[in-house]
């Protein structure tokens, strides 16, 4: 679990010429189960977002050798249209289509794979039901089933939690020690620490700038959390200029 997987040098993101995140540098380790976690604004989704290539870098670059099929994505719950007429079968088919192509004919063993998605997150019976007669909690159980039928090799998961309610968090972390023990790689941006401190190997924690990255014991300490804390606090959200690296 040694080689990286992506690299990251002097990552600047930026909307509009205006940066939201400054000169990040570090690896994601193949394999590795990473947390990106910071205050509200700090840019983790702004980074996870340019990490599978949706955002350009303003400077720095990313490198990796995956493919666009490599990586499975999974927006926040806000990003998402639920009033698309599919039904929850066809929406998990969708991991599928995915890697190759729309229009190609469903194979038999693809929608054997799908039922066996929506097993595995407990929505046996669910398949003919419309994506948006779900619960929140349901939905989400469709999109990890769509993940799972998806296989890829790094997964992206953007506040996967949130609004969720215990048991289904626990369930989908179930799937995310899944993926993690299948060697894949995984990065979540998280909000709630208790969960980045008991199931997340690694963290990013990020306030615009880079605080730590590395083991979470490390990353976590309440001097990080502090000076998160304080970054977040004193950003100046009409800052045009970019600081200088460290
Ligand atoms: N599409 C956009 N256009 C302009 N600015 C944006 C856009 N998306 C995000 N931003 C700004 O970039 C900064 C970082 O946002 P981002 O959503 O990455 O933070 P976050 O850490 O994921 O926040 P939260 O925890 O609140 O979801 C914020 O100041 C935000 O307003």
């Amino acid at each position: 679990m040694s080689d990286a997987l992506i690299t990251l040098d002097n990552l600047t993101v930026a909307y509009d010429r205006h940066p939201a995140v400054h000169h990040v540098s570090g690896s994601i380790l193949a394999g590795s189960l990473t947390a990106i976690a910071g205050p509200n604004g700090a840019g983790k989704s702004t980074l996870l977002k340019a990490i599978m290539g949706e955002l350009r870098p303003a400077e720095g670059r990313i490198s990796h050798r995956l493919q666009r099929t490599d990586f499975g994505y999974l927006p926040q719950a806000a990003e998402i249209n639920r009033r698309f007429p599919i039904s929850v079968f066809d929406a998990v088919l969708l991991g599928a289509w995915r890697s190759s192509g729309a229009f190609r004919r469903v194979l038999a063993h693809e929608t054997g794979k799908a039922r066996e998605a929506l097993s595995a997150v407990g929505l046996e019976g669910f398949e003919k039901r419309h994506i948006g007669s779900l619960s929140a909690g349901q939905f989400q159980r469709v999109l990890f089933a769509r993940l799972l039928l998806q296989d890829a090799k790094l997964i992206l998961l953007d506040e996967p939690f949130t609004a969720i309610d215990a048991r289904t968090t626990k369930d989908l972390l179930d799937i995310v020690a899944r993926w993690h023990g299948d060697g894949r790689t995984v990065i979540a941006v998280l909000h709630d620490f208790d969960q980045v401190r008991a199931h997340f190997p690694q963290t990013l924690l990020i306030a615009r700038k880079l605080i730590g990255w590395g083991p979470t014991g490390d990353v976590m300490s309440p001097a990080n959390l502090l000076k998160a804390r304080a970054m977040a606090e004193r950003w100046d959200e009409d800052a045009r200029a970019c600081e200088p690296a460290a």
